[in-house]
């Protein structure tokens, strides 16, 4: 957790605040189906949000055509313009992707008359919040911004994290997820000493693991990691849990509709991976210089 002094020391305001908004089942209207509006799209369905699209046919990006034809039950489609009001009921956000800063204006007023949070592609001052550049992969979300001052840098610097990634994050997270639920059953008190032991012991054992290991877990695992470890208030070592040896390697998998791509990825990460590259290069560097001082 963050200290004051640490908050303090981030910027004395200026910025904006960063959620994960949970849009399951929750109503979203898209005014616009262009290129921007199909990747709107992505990432609503990426978060599980019924969508209602308003745009005329002749403007539809292909993509935005595919995701109409691909989720019926997930995407209303009307072929027209916005038309007012009524278009907000039972609405709990909207964005506009469109290519006309004075309609912008207009359904933007109108969403702050109805208090629904409103996003305009095309006019930032009119913005409630601002989309970022997303890295996605299953529960994993990183999102780079640099709230409204330059979004092909926020692409960028996106493509340089995604670089340093190891590419079983997101498997790793999830399993830390099914041991945290799993626990949670086992002992569901909310705060108090035991929520308070509950919570040092789960901080602790991600601490101590190497990420890697996470991913390896089945379900019967993850009940002799609760037996092994919980209920003896302590981290059991990953060998106590899996009688198997450890693979080399391990195959993960990203989620989302507008992803997944199959990766492999290093038991011991791209970050130990470089450090290790670097000795080796080197100590071959020494070798052959040794090699020719001694001809
Ligand atoms: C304020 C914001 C409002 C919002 O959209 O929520 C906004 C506004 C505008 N963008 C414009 C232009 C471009 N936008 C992109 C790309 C992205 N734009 C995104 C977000 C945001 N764009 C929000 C701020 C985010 C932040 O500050 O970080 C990203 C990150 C996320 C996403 O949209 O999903 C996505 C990259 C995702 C990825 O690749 O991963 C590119 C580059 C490209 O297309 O490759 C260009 C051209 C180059 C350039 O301008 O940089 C213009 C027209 C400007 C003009 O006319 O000159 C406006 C309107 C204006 O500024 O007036
Ligand atoms: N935030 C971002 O990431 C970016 C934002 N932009 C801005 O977003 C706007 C949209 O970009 P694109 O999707 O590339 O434009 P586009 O021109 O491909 O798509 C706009 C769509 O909106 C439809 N439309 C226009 N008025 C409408 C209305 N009243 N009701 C319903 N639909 C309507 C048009 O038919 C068209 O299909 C651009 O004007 C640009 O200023 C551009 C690039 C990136």
């Amino acid at each position: 957790m963050q200290t004051v002094s640490e908050i303090d020391n981030l910027s004395p305001g200026g910025g904006s605040l960063m959620m994960a908004w949970q849009l399951k089942g929750k109503r979203v209207l898209l005014v616009g189906g262009g290129e921007v509006g199909a990747s709107r799209i992505g990432h609503l369905l990426g978060a599980d949000a019924h969508i209602t699209l308003l745009c005329p046919e002749r403007g539809l990006f292909s993509a935005t055509k595919d995701y109409i034809a691909k989720y019926p039950q997930r995407i209303t489609y009307f072929d027209r313009r916005f038309t007012g009001p009524a278009e907000l009921h039972k609405m709990d956000l909207v964005l506009t992707a469109i290519d006309n800063p004075v309609a912008s204006r207009d359904i933007a007023d109108l969403c702050r008359q109805a208090k629904i949070p409103v996003n305009t592609a095309d006019v930032p001052e009119l913005c409630d919040f601002y989309f970022g550049a997303h890295i996605r992969d299953g529960p994993l979300q990183i999102m780079i911004s640099s709230n409204g001052n330059g979004p092909r840098i926020s692409a960028l610097i996106k493509e340089k994290v995604q670089a340093s990634l190891g590419g079983s994050e997101g498997l790793a997270i999830s399993k830390i997820g099914q041991l945290r639920a799993e626990l949670k059953q086992r002992v569901p008190e909310i705060g108090g000493p035991v929520g308070r032991k509950r919570m040092r012991w789960m901080s602790k054992i991600c601490n101590d693991w190497p990420m890697i290991d996470f991913t390896l877990l089945d379900d019967a695992m993850i009940q002799k990691i609760l037996d092994e470890g919980w209920e003896k208030d302590r981290v059991p070592t990953f060998e106590e849990v899996c009688e198997k040896p450890k693979p080399s390697v391990v195959e993960t998998t990203s989620s989302g509709p507008t992803e997944g791509v199959v990766r492999k990825a290093n038991l011991f990460g791209s970050n130990l991976l470089i450090p290790v590259a670097n000795f080796v290069a080197g100590a071959v560097f020494m070798v052959a210089v040794m090699l020719a001082r001694q001809r």
